[in-house]
């Protein structure tokens, strides 16, 4: 019998479901032991439910054809006693994916999520393993409320913040105190292909619902305190963006502009990325990348196109680094959206539950 921790995908048949089941493919640690999404879907073979819907680049793995799709609610008890944990990448209404979220936490099922749901609950961690494994302590303070012993809730930050907040995280001790920010982000960050999308095609659209309050205020939470039980996000510092839709299938990037309280040289940035490192690198986490951030000296990087798929996805092109004559610096980063900004993030989080002893298999306790 396999030693894998079992894992369910809820919403397994869109498209964060989809690059779950790519990336869980021979992952060391996870199998993915079953697929559940809404009534719709469910009953049908997981190769029925996503014809002429599957929108990897890579084929889709032999493992998941054959599955039967679960239904989430109807088969609520079933998915629970099979899994050791479940990934959430469901697409609904925020309440109702609130409500699927703590219903499986409140029956001992740890719930890794990519949604924005929970983001704002107070004792829910949001992570980017690189930047703030220490909000996971606030999981005791959670299972307190659920009441459970294993069951809590763990959600990963918008995509669109990826591109420029490990930057700024890597140069905390010189303060960053105001930052400008606009990203420009790929069709896929809203679920969608150019067959899907065709207006996208040699567009702009200077407009993403809820994105601008999402970039300018999740890397404050990511850098808050655990006080009181609580997650009390960082005042500091001010943040403000624009996020626009640009004809681009994976990767966002942002432009950005920075004042900092110490005005470090440009020589002092770029060593303070390069040698950047977290914990998922101390603990070579299978999806860890080996260099979070790099730096490209070239004047036309970092490039969608040369870029986005370094360190596998989950790493952060840098570059175009230079004084300002109104901010101290700018710079431009670029992050995938699809695998850093959501499912490979997801993974990371659970490979740092599972390292940390957060999840761990079921019939063990
Ligand atoms: N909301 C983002 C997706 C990131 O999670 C987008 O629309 O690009």
């Amino acid at each position: 019998m396999s030693d894998k921790l079992r894992v369910g995908i809820l919403g397994g048949t869109g498209m964060v479901g989809q690059r779950f089941i790519t990336l869980l493919e021979n992952h060391p640690w996870f199998e993915v032991v079953l697929v559940a999404a809404s009534g719709r879907s469910a009953g049908k073979l997981y190769e029925d439910a996503v014809e002429g819907r599957w929108k990897m680049q890579t084929p889709m793995p032999e493992f998941v054809k054959k599955m039967t799709v679960y239904d989430m609610d109807k088969d609520f008890d079933e998915i629970v006693s099979k899994v050791d944990f479940v990934f959430c990448a469901v697409n609904m209404p925020k309440d109702q994916i609130k409500a699927i979220e703590e219903r499986y936490a409140k029956a001992e099922v740890p719930v890794v999520s990519n949604n924005s749901a929970n983001r704002w609950t107070p004792d829910v961690p949001m992570v980017v393993p690189e930047i703030n494994p220490e909000h996971l302590e606030v999981i005791k303070y959670q299972r307190e409320r659920l009441g459970t012993k294993r069951g809590f809730i763990c959600v990963k930050p918008n995509c669109s913040i990826q591109s420029y907040t490990p930057a700024l995280n890597a140069l905390k001790e010189f303060g960053p105190k105001l930052v400008v920010a606009t990203t420009y982000q790929a069709i896929s960050g809203a679920g969608k292909t150019f067959e899907q999308w065709p207006e996208m095609v040699e567009n702009i659209i200077p407009y993403i619902g809820g994105e601008e309050e999402k970039s300018e205020k999740e890397p404050l939470r990511l850098w808050g305190k655990i006080e009181d039980g609580k997650i009390v996000p960082a005042s500091d510092p001010v943040i403000t963006c624009q996020c626009i839709r640009v004809p681009v299938l994976d990767g966002h990037t942002a432009a950005v502009f920075v004042n900092f309280e110490k005005k470090p040289t440009k020589e002092q940035i770029i060593e303070k990325w390069r040698s950047f490192k977290g914990v998922p690198q101390e603990l070579n986490l299978p999806s860890a990348p080996k260099q979070f951030i790099q730096y490209l000296e070239e004047d036309d990087r970092p490039q969608v196109k040369l870029d986005v798929n370094y360190e596998n996805g989950m790493g952060v092109s840098l570059g175009r680094l230079r004084e300002d004559s109104v901010f101290d610096y700018k710079f431009v980063g670029l992050s995938h959206n699809t695998l850093r900004g959501a499912a490979g993030g997801a993974v990371l989080i659970a490979e740092l539950l599972k390292a940390q002893g957060y999840i761990t298999p079921k019939d063990a306790e």
